[in-house]
């Protein structure tokens, strides 16, 4: 991948096409868009179909303004909306296969817990990995007890070479507190998609690969 990685990862939730259309303008009204990327992340009961229209409307806001498009689980809908890429994790394929069905040129996010984990992701071929959740969240219920900000940064030590991405709770407050790291959110935008991710992407102003 040639481009540096995005910081901010805005992961669709509440009102996707509201938020993604409010998030687009303000990073392009920044001139941020290589540090957005939008993850489509829909309920396991929207079909396939409702999935795919989704992503394809999704995209065609990213898009034009160059901002990178994920797709959370279901691969086969990332590559039929051509789609930049892929997020999977534990109940998804595994990352190794994930990266054979994405073909190698695809961005392939793998959620990880651990240090070990992260390790094994980039080994399986991940392009960046997903960690968390960083703080307590009411956003996915069934997660393990969150990591805290040491948590995240034990691995982002692991993977120097590797874009990691914290997840789980995380506000423009607490973003002082992740170190090294990128964010994905969904919470954070609900109440002011647009306000927050002014708020994020100003917070966020240097390159991933810089925050230190
Ligand atoms: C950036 C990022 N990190 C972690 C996740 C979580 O993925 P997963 O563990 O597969 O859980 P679901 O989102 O599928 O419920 C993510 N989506 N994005
Ligand atoms: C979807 C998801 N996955 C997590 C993980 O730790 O794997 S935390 C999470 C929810 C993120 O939403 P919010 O920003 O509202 O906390
Ligand atoms: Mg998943």
């Amino acid at each position: 991948m040639d481009r540096t990685f995005p910081c901010l990862h805005v992961i669709t939730g509440h009102r996707p096409e509201e938020t993604v259309r409010a998030v687009v303008a303000v990073a392009a009204r920044l001139g941020a868009t290589d540090r957005l990327a939008v993850q489509v992340r829909v309920d396991d009961d929207m079909c396939d179909r409702e999935a795919f229209e989704l992503t394809s409307r999704i995209l065609g806001r990213c898009r034009p303004q160059g901002v990178l498009c994920l797709v959370n689980d279901r691969l086969d809908v990332a590559l039929a909306a051509g789609a930049d890429g892929a997020h999977v994790g534990a109940e998804d394929l595994p990352v190794a296969a994930a990266r054979r069905v994405l073909g190698p040129a695809a961005v392939l996010g793998a959620t990880c817990r651990t240090p070990a984990a992260a390790r094994a992701a980039r080994d399986c071929g991940a392009t960046y990995v997903g960690v968390g959740p960083a703080y307590a969240t009411a956003t996915k219920t069934g997660l393990p007890d969150p990591i805290g900000p040491d948590g995240v940064a034990a691995v982002v030590r692991a993977v120097p070479d590797m874009p990691v991405v914290a997840i789980g709770g995380v506000t423009v407050e607490r973003l002082p507190e992740l170190v090294g790291c990128g964010v994905a959110v969904i919470g954070a935008l609900r109440a002011d998609p647009d306000g927050a991710a002014q708020r994020f992407l100003t917070a966020l102003s240097r390159p991933l690969s810089r925050i230190a």
